[in-house]
């Protein structure tokens, strides 16, 4: 019997996160959009390592803020505009730029099922208000700019296609097509947004375009809702989870309500008892930035130890991808999808479908240890840095099935004693750091 929701916050409180979100661990992100043509940040720091003021928001790294950090009248993306484009270039000129032209979704969609992902969110309108979708309310979209394509569509079709769910981004609070105020500190993100009623049922009514149109398994609300619109949240929630009975938001209600909480490269706080998701970019920005090669982005151990270590915490990790405006994903991000899908191919038994064991993570001199849990199988991630780690002792574990290394190349002896299992493993050569092993009834 399908549950409904009555337009209240009580009713849409009792909403739970549903089983595919905590099974799937592993999702794509992308940005894309009319800043993939100008593909231009400054390399400066990641989210959370410098104060929310001047210093982040005039050396902006995300290149998807292109549009405010040259509207901010200082600073490297300020100075490359002029230069490139020059000085009254306006941002809306790459609506017709932008055009897509190799374009095609279901390579896409086939390298991210490759990758290992059970999910995509795509950005369907960023805070440049830009639509990558053929909204009613605008024809700033992509539909009838720019591509010409309804992205939005095209993409959710191959990504179901190859059985994956389909998720959205909508840029809530902030629509610089509304107010365009430059924002130089955090606290403008909500104290320069349109603050009329009309801008608030745009925004609930895009939404349920979305909503509508794609059905989508998350709805990705960012930064804030519209202060004006909060009392049609619960309305608009209630119509979410009617439509969609296996939806799932995240935190950006202005601390309303959320279904999991999100973090965002070193901003944000998580905590192992309740679900979460970790989103960044492989690189400092989400939307392409052409200054960033493959020696500026996230490793491949990196990456993986980062998948790891979000799962072991309760976690899911959406991974950010920034096509070029010619819809060609960076060979740089295409390798690391693939070995990260790779990796995942033989040590996903460990990742997907795992809840929280109740051992904490170790991190050690010569090696870090990362737990989850199956049933009453323990599985066991061990960071193998340069060398290999001396005798790794699980305190309290039991093995009385035996010790499985997951991927064949890595070989391991192991005794079982009553104070616990210690493991041995005398070699690595699956290629990866990150070895994974099961511990049948480990707990
Ligand atoms: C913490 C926060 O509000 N971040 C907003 C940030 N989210 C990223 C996923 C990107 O879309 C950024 O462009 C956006 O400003």
């Amino acid at each position: 019997m399908k549950k409904h929701y009555s337009g209240t916050w009580d009713s849409v409180r009792t909403h739970e996160v549903p089983d595919w979100y905590e099974d799937c661990k592993f999702g794509i992100f992308i940005h894309w959009g009319l800043y993939s043509v100008p593909a231009y940040a400054p390399r400066t720091w990641e989210l959370g390592e410098v104060p929310g003021d001047e210093t982040w928001f005039c050396n902006n790294p995300y290149a998807e803020w292109y549009y405010n950090s040259v509207n901010v009248g200082q600073g490297p993306s300020y100075e490359h505009h002029k230069k490139v484009y020059g000085e009254d270039f306006a941002y809306e000129n790459f609506a017709d730029m932008w055009k897509a032209e190799k374009w095609d979704p279901d390579e896409w969609a086939e390298l991210f099922k490759e990758a290992g992902a059970g999910y995509v969110v795509l950005v369907t309108k960023h805070h440049d208000g830009f639509c990558l979708f053929p909204s009613e309310y605008t024809d700033y979209n992509s539909v009838k700019r720019g591509p010409k394509r309804d992205i939005t569509g095209e993409l959710t079709r191959a990504v179901r296609n190859q059985g994956m769910r389909m998720g959205t981004y909508y840029s809530g609070i902030i629509d610089w097509r509304f107010a365009n105020d430059p924002i130089y500190r955090e606290e403008d993100n909500f104290d320069n947004a349109c603050p009329t009623a009309a801008y608030a049922d745009y925004a609930y009514m895009q939404s349920k375009e979305l909503i509508d149109r794609y059905e989508p398994s998350v709805f990705w609300n960012d930064i804030g809702w519209p202060r004006q619109g909060v009392n049609a949240l619960p309305g608009l929630l209630s119509h979410y989870y009617n439509t969609v009975e296996e939806g799932v938001v995240n935190d950006r209600f202005n601390g309303l309500y959320h279904d999991y909480t999100t973090k965002e490269y070193k901003y944000g706080e998580s905590t192992r008892d309740e679900k979460w998701e970790m989103c960044r970019g492989m690189g400092l920005s989400f939307g392409y930035n052409a200054e960033e090669g493959d020696d500026k982005i996230i490793s491949v151990p990196e990456f993986i130890r980062l998948l790891v270590e979000t799962v072991s915490n309760n976690g899911n990790l959406l991974i950010n991808i920034g096509p070029k405006a010619d819809g060609t994903i960076p060979q740089e991000q295409v390798k690391r999808l693939k070995q990260i899908g790779k990796w995942l191919k033989v040590n996903g038994e460990g990742i997907y479908g795992t809840r929280c064991s109740k051992r904490e993570n170790e991190l050690r001199e010569d090696v870090d240890l990362f737990y989850t849990r199956k049933e009453d199988d323990l599985f066991v991630f061990a960071d193998v840095k340069e060398k290999l780690p001396q005798e790794i002792f699980i305190k309290g574990a039991k093995a009385p099935e035996g010790v499985i290394a997951l991927d064949e190349n890595v070989e391991l002896t192991y005794r079982t004693e009553q104070e616990g299992v210690y493991l041995n493993i005398l070699k690595n050569e699956s290629g990866f750091r990150m070895a994974g092993v099961r511990i049948p009834g480990g707990e």
